[in-house]
């Protein structure tokens, strides 16, 4: 696996696939493993091309399009799924922006010339999503390049894509999100030291503040499974999202708090973490005390017990994106 951040190097003959691929979910996949079937077929090298920021937040010169999977998660995830592919980061800008689809033609000719191009049904491309994959298609062939457009990968009747998973979260639908990703919804961070009230309450939690450009769900508690960058810890864990209004009325700083039950107490910092997300339980509360805080985590503690009876496996699920030590700036 391989990352590639300098977009003109010429990758000649060989088989690329196009997209933003946030999250890298089940229909961003059967893209991505067609296209490696492919390769290794041929015996020729995979390359996929994306873009960097989302051409949304580009536009609106905003944050608007939080990511499922920024883009060292995207690496992590890409890495994991398609080991032998190099993922190439074309930056979005004007110039890319103004290009129509027939200049974005002629670029990936000139500079990629591929010998296969991968889609999904839906891609989209040039100026104001202008092009389609009849087009593609067209004029690629025109220059001897094939065209393969991969039959859309749904969720009952709805075409998966990164903005209904970002829907799905937003609603706390998890499970939904997941069926739809293929893999638990994750976030990755480092624990950092709180007011440590939880501790004095009997629950002491890892905090970890994701970095403002990460989607997360809709405020609340989740079941989870909290893993250890190390491996060490694999433990069943209540997951907070939010903002903690019970105990801090201003700095609205989004914390992903987890506490697992099964955990003799120690000290947790500066490790990093990884969280998934398995099933929602309740929406925040603004509680009037700790006391009451408290009483709703103990019983938090039995929803969890509960689900975990019913889905045992959970806890031993392994994503394997845990190996690389990725660059902290990347998040
Ligand atoms: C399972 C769990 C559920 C929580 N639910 C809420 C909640 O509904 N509302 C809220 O304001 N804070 C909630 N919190 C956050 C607590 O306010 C926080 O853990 C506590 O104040 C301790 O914070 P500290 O780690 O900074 O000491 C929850 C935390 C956990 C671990
Ligand atoms: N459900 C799907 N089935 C098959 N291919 C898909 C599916 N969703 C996306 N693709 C293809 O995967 C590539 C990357 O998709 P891209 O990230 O650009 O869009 P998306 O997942 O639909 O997200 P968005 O909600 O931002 O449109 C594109 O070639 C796209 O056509």
């Amino acid at each position: 696996m391989k990352l590639l951040k300098n977009h003109l190097l010429p990758v000649k003959g060989k088989i690329i696939a196009l997209g933003f691929f946030d999250g890298v979910h089940s229909g961003h996949r059967a893209v991505l493993r067609a296209a490696s079937q492919e390769a290794k077929k041929r015996n020729k090298l995979l390359e996929v091309i994306t873009f960097y920021p989302h051409p949304r937040n580009f536009i609106t010169r905003s944050r608007v399009v939080k990511y499922l999977t920024p883009y060292s998660q995207k690496f992590l995830l890409f890495k994991s799924f398609f080991p032998e592919s190099t993922l190439r980061f074309w930056r979005f800008d004007n110039r890319l922006r103004l290009l129509s689809p027939g200049e974005f033609i002629d670029i990936l000719d000139r500079i990629y010339r591929p010998s296969v191009v991968f889609v999904g049904a839906n891609y989209r491309f040039g100026f104001q999503a202008s092009g389609n994959t009849f087009f593609l298609k067209e004029e690629l062939n025109k220059r001897g390049i094939e065209v393969e457009i991969v039959p859309p990968v749904k969720f009952g009747d709805t075409v998966i894509s990164s903005s209904l998973i970002r829907f799905f979260l937003e609603q706390g639908l998890v499970e939904k999100a997941n069926s739809a990703l293929g893999y638990p919804f994750f976030i990755i961070g480092k624990t950092r030291p709180g007011a440590r009230i939880g501790q004095k309450l009997g629950f002491p939690t890892g905090n970890i503040y994701p970095p403002s450009q990460k989607k997360l769900p809709r405020a609340g508690v989740y079941a989870g499974v909290v893993e250890s960058w190390d491996q060490e810890i694999r433990q069943p864990a209540l997951v907070y999202c939010g903002t903690k209004p019970s105990v801090l009325n201003k700095g609205k700083r989004r914390v992903i708090e987890f506490f697992m039950p099964d955990l003799a107490y120690r000290e947790l910092y500066n490790q990093r973490f990884l969280v998934y997300l398995w099933r929602f339980l309740r929406p925040e509360i603004t509680f009037p005390s700790l006391s009451e805080l408290k009483q709703q985590i103990l019983r938090d503690t039995e929803h969890l017990k509960q689900y975990l009876h019913q889905y045992p496996a959970v806890v031993n699920y392994h994503l394997n994106v845990t190996n690389w030590r990725c660059n902290s700036s990347w998040y």
